[in-house]
């Protein structure tokens, strides 16, 4: 008999690359395509483990240096290989440790860690060893089997304007993809979005993405979406954009009519966005969320300490598998709320977040994802389903989901055919406004 856990034997780094609409934030406007590397890792057992993890070439290198420290090592001894890889990779000298308080996208490749690919494929093995889905090895273990989910709301700006390739689904028999690639920039036009979202996917929670227009005009879209789902609770972030003053007067009015409210303010005045957002707390009755002030342990002490958020976006991809469900536990503990945030995503990320949530005890935060911008761009043969509001969890070992090597090799191909890896929401924003620059402080249409 042979002895410990499988060995890997295998491990793959394919950057991989799907289609996006052109969505509005803060950064401008997302580009045509979004890139994704996806890590492959097979074991002795002959099992396969997959993750899925941010896009673009730092990553990429990242998880390919990686290699040595992953094959032959036992899955069992996963934590010692994370461990390994902490310590062995070193901080690129461009990070200046700002992260994203003030959501530089360029910045989004410091936060993310290359390594929880790593750690996700390990864990689908482990899993798939032991007979245990993944949420049986986090945290507490299981605690529910379907996971509520938001409605991720986007301005989408007009592809016409551009003479880039956006993708056009009018042809399309289903409602949502028809609309997803239209121009949406009015409150009716995102009152539509959230019936067709519902009908679809059943959602009960909506977020919308702000930092785009005036934010008295974002307001405006989030009244009225109260207006057509009084049941619903609604969100907006702006990531960061308006200043404190402004944030305020936006937001008092708005008590009873937003459930919480994501990242209002950022940096200002010598004061870092941590004690910005403590004030914000001091002046206006609502929960704050945040994916910008609290992206890992040391940010986390400091937010913490000044009280600064009621409910932490996770992100597995910024902080761990098992990093993401052990601040789910303090928060739980503490009386804070848990949940995630997310980038554009295939469905192995859709998975990863399934079991992470499914682990997170307490009652988090409804999920964000991406995913219904990209629904039907599967990589997976049994990608996992969002209905009446929840994302299912799957029930089989590891993630409990299937490769499809031929969707992954067409992605690959769309990849290698594009002339940037990087997200740069700032080329297809210039269409819309010549010379056009990123500025924190300013919605993105705002000029
Ligand atoms: O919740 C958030 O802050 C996000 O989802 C930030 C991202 O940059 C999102 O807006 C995106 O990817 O366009
Ligand atoms: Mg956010």
């Amino acid at each position: 008999m042979v002895k410990g856990t499988p060995v890997v034997t295998e491990m793959l780094v394919i950057p991989v690359a799907g289609r996006d609409s052109m969505l509005m934030t803060l950064s401008g406007a997302h580009a045509p395509f979004f890139t994704r590397n996806l890590v492959i890792i097979r074991d002795s057992a002959g099992h396969t483990g997959l993750g899925e993890i941010h896009g673009g070439d730092y990553t990429c290198q990242a998880l390919k240096s990686c290699i040595p420290l992953v094959v032959g090592k036992p899955v069992g001894m996963y934590r010692s290989i994370l461990d390994d890889i902490h310590k062995a990779s070193a901080r690129a000298p461009e990070d200046d440790g700002e992260g994203i308080q003030s959501l530089d996208i360029s910045k989004l490749k410091f936060v993310v860690k290359a390594e929880w690919a790593i750690e996700c494929a390990l864990l689908d093995l482990l899993g798939q060893y032991l007979d245990l889905p993944v949420c049986q090895l986090l945290g507490q273990g299981k605690q529910r089997s379907r996971v509520e989910t938001l409605g991720y709301l986007f301005y989408v700006s007009d592809k016409v304007k551009t003479d880039l390739p956006y993708l056009d689904e009018s042809g399309s028999p289903d409602p949502w993809y028809r609309l997803r690639r239209e121009e949406m920039l009015t409150p009716e036009r995102i009152v539509e979005q959230a019936c067709v979202l519902r009908e679809k996917y059943g959602f009960r929670n909506f977020k919308l993405k702000g930092g785009v227009l005036d934010g008295a005009e974002e307001m405006e879209a989030v009244r009225a979406l109260k207006k057509h789902f009084p049941q619903g609770r609604i969100n907006i972030d702006p990531n960061g954009a308006w200043g404190l003053e402004e944030a305020v007067r936006l937001c008092r009015p708005m008590e009873s009519v937003l459930t919480y409210i994501e990242d209002p303010c950022g940096p200002e005045a010598g004061y870092s966005s941590r004690e910005i957002m403590a004030e914000f707390k001091n002046a206006v009755k609502l929960p704050v969320a945040t994916n910008m002030i609290a992206t890992d342990w040391r940010q986390f002490y400091h937010a913490a300490a000044m009280k600064s958020v009621d409910i932490v976006l996770a992100d597995p991809h910024f902080w761990g598998f098992g990093g993401s469900v052990r601040m789910a536990q303090i928060l739980n503990d503490w009386g804070l709320t848990w949940g995630s945030h997310s980038n554009n995503h295939f469905d192995i990320t859709l998975t990863a977040f399934a079991h992470t949530a499914a682990a997170a005890p307490g009652n988090p935060t409804a999920l964000d994802t991406h995913w219904i911008w990209q629904d039907g761009q599967n990589l997976l043969k049994d990608a996992p389903q969002i209905r009446d509001g929840y994302l299912e969890v799957p029930e089989g070992p590891g993630l409990g989901v299937t490769i499809d090597m031929e969707k992954v090799c067409q992605a690959h191909k769309l990849y290698r055919q594009l002339p940037y890896h990087d997200r740069d929401d700032a080329m297809a924003m210039q269409y819309l406004i010549p010379g056009w620059k990123f500025n924190s402080k300013k919605a993105a249409l705002v000029r």
